[in-house]
Parts: structure tokens; sequence; C-alpha cells
């Protein structure tokens, strides 16, 4: 390389692979300079090679085309409440939603007043004769098996399946503005004193043999909303280690948390904390990219 030598199409793509690659400017810089560039010249070369380049970055996130080739993007639409004039509540057609607490990241929201009394006990009324000790699928066998990690009792319901099932689907919708159709169905678990549910992340490992087969029905999971049905009379919250926050459980309130990508960067490691005294009735429901069938 040389001062006289033109910006060629593989200096060009060589600045800019040093740039995205996260080498310094000034590394970048002192490398042509070491390769013989005047530094003038050098200087003005990477300026006008990022300039551009920013530039054409900038367009393609703008262009809807490329952007919907693109679904791994880590610009993927979420669920996500309409937070933006900081509303104190947020109207679900049949109900006036209070919103508690909202963090940036992890993206944590609380919601009070999601549910009334009477279905809180209607959903744990309906769940009851059908709970079991919570399995998980053992990803190795793909058998199930009793995981030590979770001492909870669990069901799930059919989505709509009944009518405090199917109110509490339409309110969700509309809270975390999400198609109902990209929901799982709602998960009951009930934790008796001592149960818990160890610090963990929602979203399906992508290193597991077992994901791709789990990803065809509705896409990896999004977001959670943890929804609380009864009062324990001691612990039994939602922690959030990453950030040292515990989220009080408390009949008809909810916390939302989402995760943009299946990484611990995301910070959504959480967990059901011991009960302490009384018991702990909760109904989780799951968000999907995808249509969940
Ligand atoms: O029990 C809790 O508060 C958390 C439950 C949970 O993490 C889950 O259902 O995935
Ligand atoms: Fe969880």
């Amino acid at each position: 390389m040389t001062a006289s030598q033109p910006l060629t199409p593989e200096l060009r793509a060589w600045i800019i692979e040093q740039a995205s690659a996260g080498v310094s400017a000034d590394r970048v810089f002192k490398a042509m300079c070491d390769a013989g560039w005047n530094a003038d010249v050098a200087e003005s070369a990477m300026e006008s090679v990022l300039t551009e380049h920013l530039a054409q970055l900038q367009a393609s996130k703008e262009s809807p085309v490329v952007a919907a080739s693109q679904p791994a993007a880590p610009s993927r639409p979420l669920p996500e409440p309409s937070l933006g004039q900081s509303p104190s509540t947020i109207d679900v057609g049949d109900r006036e939603v209070s919103v508690l607490l909202a963090l940036q990241h992890p993206r944590v929201v609380v919601f009070g007043n999601l549910l009334s009394d009477e279905e809180c006990d209607a959903i744990i009324a309906a769940a009851e004769p059908r709970m079991q000790r919570s399995l998980t699928v053992e990803t190795q066998t793909g058998g199930e098996e009793v995981n030590a990690d979770r001492t909870s009792d669990g069901m799930f319901f059919q989505r709509e399946e009944t009518p405090a099932v199917a109110a509490l689907e339409r309110r969700i919708a509309k809270l975390v503005n999400w198609p109902e159709n990209h929901g799982e169905g709602l998960q009951v678990l009930h934790y008796r004193p001592g149960a818990e549910y160890k610090p963990h992340y929602d979203y399906f490992d992508p290193t597991q043999p077992g994901t791709p087969t789990i990803l065809k029905r509705g896409g990896q999971r999004l977001a959670t909303l943890v929804i609380y049905l009864n009062n324990p009379q001691a612990g039994g919250g939602t922690s959030f280690p990453d950030v040292g926050l515990e989220v009080a459980p408390r009949r008809g309130n909810a916390v939302f948390f989402s995760y943009s990508a299946p990484d611990p960067a995301t910070k959504s490691l959480h967990g059901g904390s011991p009960v302490i005294a009384g018991e702990k009735w909760i109904a989780t429901k799951w968000l999907r990219e995808g249509e969940f069938k």
C-alpha cells in the first residue's frame, strides 16, 4: 500500500471489516500509516468509507423490504405495553390495568388489577383438579422428568378453555400488543410451603438438541407474563437476580418481562422464590414469535 494507491474495493472492505470487528479507529489508522499511507490521506479515506457505510446501514434498516427479510435481527418486534406517555393505567377493553413499575433492562413491567378476585378464584378452581407435579422435557432423551429445581404442581389450559381464561387472554393481548394466537395455553402453578422455581430463562436454549423441534410450534418465546392468583403469607416473590429485583406476589397483579434474544445478556434470569408461609398460585402466559398451534 502506498499513499498514491487508489481507494480500492478491497481496501474499503478491509476498513469496514476492521471497524465492524471492533478494532479502534486509532489502530486502523496506525495500520494504514504503517503500510505507507500518508496520514492525511489515510484519515480522509477512513472517514469517507465509514460515513458511507453507516449511511448504507441506516438506509437498510429503514427499508421495510430488507427488514422483512431479516427475521432474526435484534430489532424484531416484541410484546410491549404502550407506556410511551407514562400512563398510570391501561384500558384493556373490560378493565383498567394499573402500571406499578417499569424497568428497561431487563424489560420488566409490573401491573395491578389485571384480574378480579373472583376471576382468580375461578381459574384456581378450574385448574385444581388437574394439577400434577411439574414435569420438564428431558432434552437429551426426549422423555419427561420431575425437575428438582421446580417443586410446584402444574397444569396447562387450552387457549380460551374457560370464560375466565378467555377473558384473561383477551386482556393480555391488548395489554402487551401481541396477538392472542401467538400465546401458549395458560399454565397454572401451585407452590406449597418450601416450594420454589430456581432461577432460569424462559426462552429455549438454542444449543440444546431438542430446541429446533420445540421452535417448529410458534418459534421462540419472546416474553412472559406471570399472574398472581392468590396472596402467599410470606415469600414466593418473583426474583430477577441479575438486577436484585423481587416482585411481591399480590392477587390479580402480574409481572411482564421480555427477552429480545435467547441470550443471558437480556438479564431475563428469574425465579420463583421459596414460599415461606401459606401457598402460592400463579398463571403464566408465554408469548411466542409466531402463531402457536
Ligand atoms: O413463580 C414465579 O414467580 C415464576 C414462575 C416462572 O418463572 C415460570 O412460570 O416460568
Ligand atoms: Fe420462568
